[in-house]
């Protein structure tokens, strides 16, 4: 309960205060009503002593019954506030990176799986439910103090210790089944991406395929499996919280009976036993609060759970590292120098790269093929810095990208623009897909380069169309629709001061007259700025100043394209046996 309150402290202090406030009123209001209740049944009327304690019962009745919607106002001012801070610390560690290691860390995801909290209960939650813990330990001890003025002070304290001594072995129970929920964010990961497959990902080939029932088989059988542990662990303690409970009941029996014995044998006044067994009454109150998985007790257990991860999770993926290196200067013109590169990715056995050496002159035209799994776009990606190599060195302009800080990182990142296979198709507006928070750029003069102009010009609010037939008055894009688009980016970009220019598979998704109009003005694209062109197909790579060929981890064979063609290696085998294929396709028509 500390730990969640001083988050609490942190980063909603004011909420925090005022609903503490309001929950310490309310108990003792409370505990008030129970002592008054007391006066009122033991005075008596004829003699005037009534009147003062039926007000004073009537104005705590008003006020302990509107704090509590004060107070819940307030855990709701609570909760939303710490949940924004709660959300941006999840999502921070996953962002903030300029690289993307940490993302192949199935750790990482599992420590953010688990700062989630178990469904509703979050961090968030379970904070404001610790506002009405307090409060039920001072009703408890409230209440206590007027049994035991009237009971004697050795049943008060035993019957604090049985109510906390149940409530410590819910709490175990709770803590036992967190422990559980925690340790499987692998099934829950798999369980909800069962789902989201359903729900968008794979919608239409799912319906399409006929794989509903498979899916929704799947689905329940991977949460049977992550509950299958809660729910044995319940049947193995029922027996012990039952004896709990029953012992706790004979507690608290055994006052409300020697009560009334006291009351009806004179040894309690009427005040005295119309105190103490509301009194007693109350006590049960304080622990039912405890029993419900969304109480103070339960969501606590999660709440603490989900906050030790997310702690984690910030101290994994670390901070910021200021490497050591002198600032970078790069001026227009950009060099990049691969230089006896090897890689691997983290937890993997293999080297995707191995002894790679490569430059890339300023305004260069370099095209680089290879087949599928040779590591084109892992090369790419330590271009672009967001991995480091395993061996040898990147240089751009002679500086080597693993001595930059993150600040100096994020500048460099600035000069690449990359266009990659699985480019980023943002539900937003057209405008905002191509200028990516960039401000006002000429976006039309990026569209009628990339050939976007013609559809952005008939979409139904233009470039403020969202491109998502999810949101209202929303539309879908085809995918070489949306490559294009991914191309206006990236010419964006360009005029914006990015000196490196990669597109990886730009006319993928191209139809052959579409292709042809890429690679027509794939020259006056690339104009003045370094580039990087990879694709399967070679009308894309011809027209490069240098062809690079990516084999076995290394580059294999380097030159134009008349110059490899001559040469009669890997890279003119591949082009003669799509001319064929291609030949042969037109011929067959
Ligand atoms: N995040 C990753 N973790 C582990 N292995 C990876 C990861 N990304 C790629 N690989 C592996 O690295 C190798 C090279 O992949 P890469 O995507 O660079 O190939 P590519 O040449 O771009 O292929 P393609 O032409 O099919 O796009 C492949 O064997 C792939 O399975």
């Amino acid at each position: 309960m500390i730990n969640l309150l001083l988050y609490g402290f942190r980063v909603a202090p004011g909420y925090l205060v005022a609903a503490l406030a309001c929950a310490v009123a309310g108990s003792l209001t409370g505990t008030a009503l129970l002592f008054l209740t007391g006066r009122v049944i033991g005075s008596d009327p004829e003699l005037g002593s009534f009147a003062l304690p039926a007000l004073l019962l009537v104005v705590a009745f008003l006020v302990s019954s509107a704090l509590p919607l004060v107070e819940e106002h307030l855990k709701a001012g609570l909760e939303a506030t710490a949940k924004v801070a709660v959300e941006y610390a999840r999502v921070e560690p996953f962002v903030r990176p300029r690289g993307i290691a940490h993302l192949d860390d199935p750790e990482v995801h599992n420590l953010h799986t688990a700062s989630g909290g178990v469904g509703w209960t979050s961090i968030s939650f379970a904070l404001s439910a610790q506002v009405g813990m307090v409060a039920t330990h001072l009703s408890l001890a409230g209440a206590a103090v007027l049994v035991g003025t009237i009971l004697g002070w050795w049943y008060a304290v035993l019957l604090c210790v049985a109510t906390l001594a149940v409530e410590a072995w819910l709490a175990r129970e709770r803590r036992v089944e967190s422990g559980i929920w925690a340790g499987d964010t692998e099934g829950q990961r798999r369980s909800e991406y069962v789902f989201d497959l359903a729900m968008s990902r794979s919608a239409k080939e799912l319906r399409v395929f006929g794989l509903a029932s498979w899916l929704t088989n799947s689905y329940a059988a991977l949460w049977n499996a992550i509950m299958a542990p809660v729910w044995a662990g319940r049947r193995r303690t029922t027996l012990v919280t039952t004896a709990a409970f029953v012992g706790y009941l004979g507690v608290l029996l055994w006052g409300l009976v020697a009560s009334i014995r006291a009351g009806t044998a004179g040894g309690l006044s009427l005040t005295q036993v119309g105190t103490v067994i509301p009194a007693l009454l109350a006590v049960p109150a304080t622990l039912g609060a405890a029993l419900m998985w969304n109480s103070g007790l339960g969501s606590g257990q999660t709440g603490r759970q989900a906050l030790r991860a997310l702690r984690e999770l910030s101290a994994r993926v670390g901070e910021p590292s200021p490497r050591d290196g002198r600032p970078p200067s790069w001026g227009d013109q950009l060099e990049v120098v691969f230089e006896d590169v090897g890689f691997r990715y983290p937890g993997q056995s293999r080297d995707v790269l191995s002894g790679l050496s490569l430059r890339i002159a300023p305004r260069e035209r370099l095209a680089l093929v290879g087949v599928n799994g040779a590591g084109k776009s892992t090369l790419v990606k330590l271009l672009a810095g967001v991995y480091q190599p395993t061996s040898g060195r990147v240089l751009v302009n002679g500086t080597d990208l693993a001595t930059l800080n993150e600040a100096a990182l994020a500048r460099w990142q600035a000069r690449v623009t990359a266009i990659t296979q699985d480019f980023a198709c943002l539900p937003m507006t057209a405008a905002e897909n191509v200028l990516l928070g960039k401000g006002d750029r000429d976006i039309w003069s990026a569209a009628h380069r990339s050939g976007a102009a013609g559809f952005v010009g008939e979409l139904p609010r233009g470039w403020e169309t969202v491109l998502s037939a999810e949101f209202d008055g929303g539309v879908d894009l085809s995918a070489g629709q949306w490559q294009r688009l991914a191309l206006a980016r990236a010419l964006v970009a360009v005029e914006g001061g990015a000196g490196l220019l990669v597109l990886d598979e730009p006319a993928a998704a191209l139809d052959v007259r579409a292709e042809a109009d890429l690679v027509d003005r794939y020259l006056e694209h690339t104009e003045g700025v370094s580039s990087l062109v990879i694709s399967h197909r070679f009308s894309v790579v011809r027209p490069a100043d240098r062809i690079v060929v990516l084999a076995d981890g290394r580059i294999a064979e380097s030159g134009t394209h008349d110059e490899l063609m001559a040469a009669g290696g890997r890279y003119a085998a591949m082009f003669t046996l799509q001319a064929d294929r291609y030949t042969r396709t037109e011929e067959g028509r």
